[in-house]
């Protein structure tokens, strides 16, 4: 078991080391990357949704953590060519196993995903930001986090989400926190069920 983690860890980084100027389909920048894989690994979460996969760069750190915790991700795309580049990138950094990949509007998958889930990152359309909260809140379990990209309360996105930042903090049952170090991570954690 030990020495598959180390001969995955190989080659993940070496699918990192080596794709690391191609990721330019709206790709999170690494330092967000990284924080989601941090969030996943200090919580042992193993339930994990991403809504917008794109070509998989933040699916594949999402994985990576989740091939230590003994965990899965589903995520999903609309996009067939962006979804086909993913699977591709997937299998080359031999993280297919950790990953149920799903071509599907999200809009219509995303309300009949049964959970429970216990990590969420959010990045597809961000007017539909909200729906897909509500749909996926009561699905994530007491303790999860509900992640949420180019969300700042603090700097300017670009993306105008300014009433979902504030919808986000006036939650009573999440604990919203802003990582800005990248392009803006909203993490918010499941405080209660109601
Ligand atoms: C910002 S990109 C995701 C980047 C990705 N998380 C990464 O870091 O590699 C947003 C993606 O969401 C997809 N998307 C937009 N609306 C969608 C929908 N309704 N259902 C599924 N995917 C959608 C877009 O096609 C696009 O590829």
């Amino acid at each position: 078991q030990e020495n598959k983690a180390v001969a995955l860890d190989k080659k993940v980084k070496a699918f990192l080391n080596s794709h690391a100027r191609e990721w330019h389909d709206w790709n999170v920048p690494e330092a967000d990357a990284r924080l989601l894989y941090d969030i996943i690994i200090q919580n042992k979460y193993t339930k994990a949704l991403e809504i917008g996969t794109s070509t998989g760069f933040s699916s594949i750190w999402i994985a990576w953590a989740l091939s230590k915790t003994g965990g899965k991700l589903i995520t999903i795309e609309v996009d067939e060519s962006r979804y086909r580049k993913a699977v591709d990138n997937f299998r080359k950094a031999g993280l297919s196993e950790y990953i149920d990949a799903r071509l599907a509007n999200a809009h219509t998958l995303v309300p009949g995903l049964q959970g429970p889930f216990d990590f969420v990152f959010s990045d597809a359309d961000k007017e539909w930001y909200k729906n897909y909260f509500d749909a996926v809140a009561p699905k994530l379990i007491v303790g999860g986090c509900y992640t949420t990209h180019n969300v700042s309360d603090r700097m300017n996105t670009g993306f105008g989400l300014e009433s979902y930042v504030e919808y986000l903090k006036n939650l009573k049952n999440f604990e919203t926190t802003f990582d800005d170090r990248g392009a803006g991570v909203a993490i918010s954690y499941k405080k209660s069920g109601k």
